[in-house]
């Protein structure tokens, strides 16, 4: 499904200040996969991220999706088969469109041009059907300004933008960082949910150590521009966070340090 080979990013090469932000990542993601991802300051998941969404072009290596090589197309080219959920609330949303305005937009990513923002009666019942899927009433509030909306509805809106199309992937950065522990969990049972029912191949950062454990089928943790550890399923049903904490230390040599790590 995704596929890096040999991923390498450097910032400032050649000067005093250079930086190594990827070193020869190889990751492959099969279809459906829900990968978490944790990771010390600096460790490049930032970056990763950029990489594969095409924020960012990498210094060596491909990314490639079903076989096909991406790594030359822009982000907005990408966007047809990659979703993104940022942690900024403002982020994936237009503040000063309304909802279903918002929907509309999503909705005409990745399909041919000519096709206007417009909606049809029959748009706004899809819109309506799938809002009330979110469960938090934003479907009685279709034309309400989206700059509006609290910040964990409107990462939810953020993630049925991101998910409406049914993406290959689906990038999740801190997306539930910046909300209240209520907000926050609501928004992860939204994840889990469409992740799901849509059969999302999914790669999630995060710094809430018991979130990346308990959520997805695979865990990667991140060190020094390379993936230090990866646990599959069955590993990770046994996996506590003070295990996690001890295997990164006995790998890296260090212990994890990450100004906004969550332990639980
Ligand atoms: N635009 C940039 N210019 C220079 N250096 C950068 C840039 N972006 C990232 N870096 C450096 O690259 C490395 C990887 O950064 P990245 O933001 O990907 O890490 P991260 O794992 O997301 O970190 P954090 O969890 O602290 O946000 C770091 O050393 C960082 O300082």
């Amino acid at each position: 499904m995704l596929k890096l080979d040999n991923v390498t990013k450097l910032f400032n090469p050649g000067t005093p200040d250079e930086k190594i932000a990827l070193l020869g990542i190889d990751l492959e993601l099969h279809s459906g996969d829900f990968v978490t991802i944790i990771g010390s300051n600096g460790a490049g998941k930032s970056t990763l991220m950029n990489i594969i969404s095409g924020v960012m072009k990498p210094d060596l290596g491909e990314v490639r999706i079903e076989g096909n090589s991406i790594s030359h197309l822009a982000e907005y080219q990408r966007s047809r088969w990659i979703g993104r959920v940022f942690q900024d609330p403002m982020a994936g949303t237009a503040p000063h469109m309304t909802i279903e305005e918002n929907l509309a937009m999503a909705y005409k990513r990745g399909k041919s041009r000519g096709l206007s923002f417009g909606v049809s009666a029959s748009k706004r019942n899809l819109f309506r059907e799938q809002l009330e899927h979110l469960g938090i009433g934003l479907e009685n509030r279709l034309r309400a300004k989206v700059g509006l909306l609290s910040g964990g509805e409107r990462q939810a809106l953020s993630l049925l933008m991101a998910t409406f199309t049914q993406p290959q992937i689906l990038l999740l950065d801190e997306h539930t960082a910046a909300l209240d522990p209520s907000r926050a969990e609501l928004i992860t049972k939204l994840t889990e949910t469409i992740v799901r029912e849509k059969k999302l191949t999914t790669l999630m950062v995060t710094h809430n150590m018991e979130q990346a454990i308990r959520l997805g089928n695979r865990l990667i943790m991140m060190d020094k521009g390379s993936v230090i550890l990866d646990i599959d399923e069955t590993r990770k049903k046994d996996l506590t966070v003070e295990r996690l904490l001890g295997e990164f230390e006995a790998i890296s040599g260090h212990k994890l340090a990450d100004d906004r790590m969550m332990l639980g």
